[in-house]
């Protein structure tokens, strides 16, 4: 039987990405009651389960001072390293039953310090250091400078989308620099690039307007979902992207499909934090009939 048969889960968003919170850290650590499939996830995101973008599981902690393990699944089922909107979503349902104001979670990016403010309703994730390099995004072929890499889409001498930037923000992240992020047809273009050759592990893509230096819109196609109204992971890489190509300062606020971001990419140790809302919706019990399939 499944470990979300019959268990407890709130539906959230995090400006319109659409999130699913369960907390599996009364299981033992390890046992089969504390793991999620990707059966599992694939059946929660069924027409007759939770819609979701990102289902975020607590597991029972594995290392002293973090409050839990979370894995973030995609509704394809798939694993991802990171979902900024998701830890906000996790962090506020935590402080309102807790009182608390600050945490550390494992994800299998790292750690995560997040905390609430500087306003009682927004939430701050320090979503850790960008990588730049190749390998760790990672990309199929070396490029010595990822702030531009040779991938088109469109003729060879007039390309619809071009030289996107490329980020690990604990997940991969392609970011095409455009005038209008309405102007593409992301919904065709978002597949054929997110299983690119290039991107071993698949990507995230981004297409992003620097408004100034202060503020840039995007729209995101996400690995293992598809459009959706935010990605915090997306708007964090952006911000980097910008700040590295120095179109941009290290500070922006971001604005998303379902709301605004503010990002700071900190000086003192390259981490970048992410601050934003987010919202409760209703809360509820898997029914066991999802998983009878999936044994
Ligand atoms: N919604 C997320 C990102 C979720 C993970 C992504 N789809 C992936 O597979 O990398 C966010 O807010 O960061």
């Amino acid at each position: 039987m499944s470990a979300l048969a019959n268990h407890a889960f709130a539906k959230m968003n995090g400006i319109g990405n659409e999130i699913v919170v369960v907390d599996l850290r009364d299981s033992k650590a390890g046992s089969k009651a504390a793991a999620v499939t990707p059966e599992d996830a694939r059946a929660v995101a069924s027409p007759a389960g939770v819609p979701y973008d990102q289902l975020m599981v607590l597991q029972p902690p594995r290392l002293a001072g973090t409050e839990a393990f979370i894995r973030i699944y995609n509704n394809d089922g798939s694993e991802a390293g990171a979902c900024g909107n998701g830890m906000r979503c996790v962090v506020r349902r935590l402080f309102e039953k807790t009182g608390q104001t600050s945490v550390t979670f494992e994800t299998r990016a790292g750690l995560l310090n997040c905390w609430q403010g500087p306003a009682p309703d927004l939430y701050t994730v320090d979503m850790g250091a960008p990588k730049f390099g190749w390998q760790d995004i990672p990309l199929a072929e070396e490029f010595r400078d990822t702030r531009y890499i040779e991938l088109q889409v469109g003729p060879i001498d007039a390309p619809v989308l071009h030289s996107p930037s490329v980020v690990s923000m604990g997940n991969p992240h392609a970011i095409f620099w455009v005038d209008d992020i309405n102007a593409h047809d992301l919904e065709r273009f978002g597949p054929l690039l997110e299983n690119h050759p290039i991107f071993p592990e698949r990507a995230n893509i981004t297409l992003a307007h620097i408004v100034d230096r202060d503020r840039i819109t995007i729209r995101t196609w996400e690995r293992g979902v598809g459009l959706t109204r935010a990605c915090g992971s997306a708007a964090c890489a952006t911000a980097v992207a910008a700040a590295r190509l120095k179109r941009a300062n290290r500070s922006v606020e971001i604005t998303l499909p379902g709301g605004k971001l503010a990002i700071e990419w900190r000086e003192r140790d390259d981490h970048v934090l992410m601050t934003g809302t987010a919202d409760f919706e209703y809360e509820g019990r898997f029914d066991p009939a999802l998983f009878a399939s999936v044994a």
